[in-house]
């Protein structure tokens, strides 16, 4: 932990690990060629990624002013350009994912058939990751810099699989990304037993319907950069075509660009919302694997049963006999409800990664 964790048991961590280091020349060799010093780059916003092409927004928004630079931006009549780029071979191995801030050089005119450069990859406030599975911990990244997660679910047809949801809310949490549980199609169920299994983990509901107000949904999404999860049918698009009217043009637009069409893209892509923001939906999930999971950062997410586990014997697992949260919750320190969904949330980790 970090000297500026502070007081807060929920752990800032570092996403910049990886970050670009411009390495000194070998000894006293000296250099044969100067890397320029990229003094004109420009900074820009990665929409979407498609095999090692970049859809980037370049122009007063989100670059320099955070998610809501939007508002600034449409009040002063300047529309971003998107620019299609390629990594510069100096950002070495590293991935860049959609969310990324990034800066470009060469030709950013965002012009037809021109190509810009990624020379710098910004430091990320947070990172969603997947595994293939969870026996695998090499984790794929895909969305940079969210700070909420959007489980979309429907109320029926297709059914909620809770056990999805777990597994989202693990990820979610251990990304220290804030989940919101987005409840679809209201007028086909009730959302009393998915409200019922979620309230003591203090996750926050919104319940929706097709043509339904959505400016609950709006007001939670506002000003924030969120990433939209769900797997297919839920009425994902439905509600993202509530939210942002022109994404078909965005999205049609984005793949124009990337060449690609909309339901053959397999990547994730960022819509500007009309009142600041964003959104990042992303393909139906059909599974997510947890095999990168840090249950300390999973449980930094539960202030107070975090507190408690400072009696857990090393590399407890929170689930065994050997755990001293039970004695932590029978002391009344934490509700016994939310230590009981914490361990099922931590369980979900068990068994095939795309399992209900
Ligand atoms: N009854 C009902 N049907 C809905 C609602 N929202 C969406 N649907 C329907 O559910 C189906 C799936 O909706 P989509 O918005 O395409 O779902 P999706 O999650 O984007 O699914 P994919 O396109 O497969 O990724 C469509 O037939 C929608 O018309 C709702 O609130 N109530
Ligand atoms: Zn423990």
């Amino acid at each position: 932990m970090g000297p500026d964790a502070g007081g807060s048991p929920l752990r800032k961590r570092e996403y910049d690990e990886d970050d670009v280091r411009v390495r000194p020349g070998k000894g006293s060799r000296p250099r044969t060629r100067r890397r320029p010093a990229h003094e004109d780059a420009v900074p820009a916003f990665v929409v979407a990624v498609d095999r090692g092409r970049y859809t980037c927004l370049v122009g007063g928004d989100i670059t320099e002013t955070g998610v809501d630079g939007g508002r600034d931006r449409k009040r002063r009549g300047e529309a971003p350009r998107p620019v299609t780029a390629m990594r510069a071979r100096e950002l070495g191995r590293k991935g860049i994912v959609v969310g990324d801030l990034v800066s470009l050089v060469g030709d950013t005119s965002g012009r037809p058939d021109t190509l810009a450069r990624i020379v710098r990859l910004e430091p990320r406030t947070s990172m969603l990751r997947r595994s293939a599975d969870d026996t695998d911990e090499l984790e794929r990244p895909i969305v940079a810099n969210a700070d909420q997660l959007v489980i979309v679910t429907a109320l029926a047809d297709p059914p909620p699989r809770p056990r999805m949801i777990d597994r989202l809310l693990v990820a979610a949490f251990d990304a220290d990304i804030e989940p919101l549980l987005c409840l679809t199609k209201a007028d086909l169920a009730a959302p009393d037993d998915l409200v019922a299994r979620y309230e003591p983990l203090g996750v926050p509901y919104l319940v929706v319907r097709k043509g339904g107000d959505l400016d609950l949904v709006r007001e939670r999404l506002e000003h924030r950069l969120s990433v939209l999860v769900g797997h297919s049918g839920v009425g994902k698009s439905t509600l993202v075509n509530g939210l942002v009217p022109d994404a078909g043009r965005a999205v049609s637009h984005v793949n124009a660009v990337t060449g690609r069409g909309r339901h053959t893209s397999s990547s994730a892509v960022a819509l500007e919302l009309p009142g600041g923001g964003w959104i990042i939906d992303t393909p139906g999930v059909r599974s997510f694997g947890l095999g990168h999971v840090v249950i300390d950062n999973v449980l930094a997410a539960f202030p107070a049963l975090a507190e408690g586990t400072v009696h857990c014997p090393k590399g407890c697992t929170h689930r065994g006999e050997e755990c001293s949260l039970d004695a932590w919750v029978a002391e009344g320190h934490a509700d016994p409800m939310s230590l009981a969904s914490l361990r099922r949330l931590l369980a979900s980790r068990d068994g095939a990664p795309d399992d209900d």
